[in-house]
């Protein structure tokens, strides 16, 4: 079983470069300025030119408009758009419009959450299964909440997909074991405090990651 991990949230070049060097397939760049890990567009483009390239850069946005869209593809070299709160339409046309690879996040707690995925058909080509963060979280994600895994038991991927949330060094195996994920995407899990990397817990989670089978 070969499993493919996403470190998100990177700002800094010392954990950016941690999660190049111990084997991340993809960096996030978080474009929310309610995060603390949001990046303005100078730190993007340094970040974004120690990247190599077979190494993927996904932007991180909440309901972004175009101008957002532009000037961050722009400074960062992004290769994939994630979307948080955006409908299978509007992420259908930045896909179109960006000619981007686009992720769709889900944000899920119940079975019933799991429906939406089949509306991205054709407009994403990705689904990330997110867990919902609570009611009047200022974030969509980036919280360390995990959902039920045993929600995606017998769930039909209409997609190529992601697990995310609440994941970490410990857990990360079972986690993908236990649902199958072809790729993990962690951000708070590898962190000391909220957007601050810590570059033994990103080589802890890619060592855990290297290690499923
Ligand atoms: O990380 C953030 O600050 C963030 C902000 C806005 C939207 C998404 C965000 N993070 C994404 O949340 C998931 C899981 O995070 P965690 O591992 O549970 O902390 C991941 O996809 C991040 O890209």
């Amino acid at each position: 079983m070969s499993v493919t991990a996403k470190i998100c949230g990177l700002s800094t070049p010392e954990t950016l470069d941690a999660a190049i060097r111990h084997g991340a397939s993809h960096v996030g760049i978080v474009f929310f300025p309610p995060s603390p890990r949001h990046v303005d567009r100078d730190r993007a483009a340094g970040l974004a030119a120690r990247v190599p390239g077979h190494v993927g850069i996904v932007g991180v946005f909440v309901d972004p408009d175009d101008a957002l869209i532009d000037a961050s593809i722009a400074a960062g070299s992004l290769d994939v758009l994630q979307l948080h709160k955006v409908s299978p339409d509007r992420a259908a046309i930045l896909r179109r419009r960006t000619g981007l690879k686009v992720w769709a996040a889900m944000a899920i707690k119940t079975s019933a959450d799991l429906a939406a995925a089949r509306s991205f058909v054709g407009a994403a080509d990705r689904i990330v299964y997110d867990a919902k963060t609570p009611e009047g979280s200022a974030l969509p994600g980036g919280m360390g909440v995990r959902f039920d895994w045993t929600l995606l038991d017998g769930h039909r991927h209409p997609l190529p997909w992601a697990l995310s949330g609440g994941l970490d060094p410990d857990n990360v195996a079972a986690a993908a074991r236990r649902t199958g994920a072809p790729l993990v995407d962690v951000s708070s899990g590898v962190e000391s405090a909220p957007g601050v990397k810590d570059v033994d817990r990103i080589a802890r989670f890619l060592q855990a990651v290297r290690q499923i089978s």
